[in-house]
């Protein structure tokens, strides 16, 4: 199985973005990590995918994930592919047809994950393990860098692993050198890391710090 460190660019200074994914991805960490909001899904908008497409220019090679936290998320799905982005998740609780939302991002050639907030249950997304390609287990409530960690939700991440040994689990959300090995050890296998990269002085040897941390 293998380990993914996923920085996500949601709390780092705008002014010098280009800068910093530069700097994580030369540090090793290989997924840049997109969140985005439309402020009804949850209550804060951050960026679209002409956002993306700019990031993009400046890291062709970097694979991008897309963390749509938006109603309708399949309306979405076109702009984000063609911004660049090779995995886009979606949350259970805003696809009414999640199955068939996956299924149609994977005929787009791209890879579908599912992500579930901290109340909703594995069973939701029992159905759909076989047509994506990782769940998402949020372990804050979606919406705000720098939260606390929620360490219940890893209890799902423990279910899914029983059920698919070999499936991507991601968790998001208060994520550190203090709760990642937590959650590896229940199972997850990406790591989406935020506010500790960002506020991290020095933040090559930070990447490298969790690199080494996942083995
Ligand atoms: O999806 C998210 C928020 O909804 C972010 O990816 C997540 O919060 C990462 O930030 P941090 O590491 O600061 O918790
Ligand atoms: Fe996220």
């Amino acid at each position: 199985m293998k380990h993914s460190l996923a920085p996500s660019i949601l709390s780092f200074d705008l002014t010098n973005l280009h800068e910093s994914v530069r700097t994580f991805l030369a540090a090793g960490a290989g997924i840049v990590h997109l969140d985005v909001m439309d402020g009804q899904f949850v209550p804060p908008i951050t960026f679209g995918d002409s956002y993306v497409r700019a990031l993009r220019s400046i890291v062709p090679q970097a694979f991008f994930e897309a963390h749509l936290m938006t109603l309708s998320p399949e309306r979405h799905f076109e702009a984000f592919a063609e911004a660049g982005c090779g995995r886009i998740l979606f949350h259970a609780e805003a696809g009414v047809h999640s199955y068939r939302h996956c299924q149609t991002l994977q005929s787009m050639g791209v890879e579908a994950g599912i992500a579930i907030n901290p109340g909703t249950p594995v069973e939701s997304v029992v159905e759909l393990l076989d047509v994506v390609s990782l769940v998402l287990v949020m372990t804050v409530n979606p919406g705000w860098g720098g939260q606390s960690f929620i360490s219940s939700a890893l209890e799902k991440v423990r279910r899914i692993r029983e059920l698919r040994p070999e499936l991507n689990i991601e968790v998001d959300g208060g994520i550190d050198p203090k709760t990642l090995p937590i959650a590896q050890a229940a199972g997850a296998n990406v790591f989406v890391v935020g506010s500790y990269l960002a506020k991290a002085p020095d933040l090559t040897a930070a990447v490298r710090g969790l690199m080494e941390q996942m083995g």
